[in-house]
């Protein structure tokens, strides 16, 4: 498995489906200049989503031949889908950068905890159901959607006393400005670390 370096650190954004983990995320990334592991998933790309950039997407049996082979730090399986990211990715990620991010759902988070200790900081995104039904109603997502993504909605927020970081994103501006003061201070104790 792959060491992490003293100045490296993942940081993992975690919380309920449709609280707004990936905006909120790639909004501070592209602040911060840090960059996304981007997860596989053997779920069908969506007609909005690009390959490589949303996710990778890959059949069935690809994920099956990358778990066999131990390619995965940590996998899960979600409504029938595998979901999950390789150990090789996050390595050169950081052969550049000593900063990345990870969107995942609470089982993935808590792995990847697990595995890299302190060296992880897990920042939990999370809004009431309400507002989450509004915005999707809003983006015209049906009924039958809505209620699938609600399935796992009490157990992802049973996660949230379990994270250090949690942020109500009510105000997109509100919550980018406060994640990004967060990861802003372990950057800077990482780098004061170095000198
Ligand atoms: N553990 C884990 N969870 C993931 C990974 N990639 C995505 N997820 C989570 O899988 C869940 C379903 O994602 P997705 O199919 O994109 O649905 P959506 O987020 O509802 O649009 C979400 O909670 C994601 O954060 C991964 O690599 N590992
Ligand atoms: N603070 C916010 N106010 C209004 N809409 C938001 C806010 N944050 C995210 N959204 C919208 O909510 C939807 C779900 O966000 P997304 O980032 O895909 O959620 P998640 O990754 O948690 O499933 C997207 O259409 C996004 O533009």
């Amino acid at each position: 498995m792959y060491q992490l370096k003293e100045k490296e650190m993942i940081f993992v954004f975690t919380g309920p489906d449709g609280s707004g983990r990936k905006t909120v995320a790639d909004m501070v990334g592209t602040t911060l200049g840090i960059k996304k592991v981007i997860s596989y998933t053997s779920r069908a790309k969506r007609p909005s989503e690009v390959d490589g950039q949303d996710y990778h997407f890959i059949s069935r049996e690809q994920f099956e031949e990358g778990i066999n082979n131990k390619e995965f730090v940590e996998v899960t399986e979600i409504d029938g889908n595998f979901y999950g990211i390789k150990g090789y990715d996050i390595e050169q990620e950081f052969k550049n950068n000593d900063f990345i991010y990870l969107i995942l759902n609470s089982s993935g988070a808590r792995t990847l905890k697990k595995l890299f200790g302190e060296k992880v900081s897990r920042i939990y995104i999370y809004v009431d159901r309400d507002i989450i039904i509004e915005r999707q109603k809003a983006l015209g997502v049906s009924q039958e959607i809505i209620d699938f993504h609600f399935k796992h909605y009490d157990e992802d927020m049973a996660y949230k006393d379990e994270c250090k970081h949690a942020v109500e994103n009510t105000d997109l501006a509100h919550t980018v400005f406060a994640v990004t003061e967060i990861l802003e201070g372990y950057m800077d104790r990482q780098l004061e670390e170095k000198d």
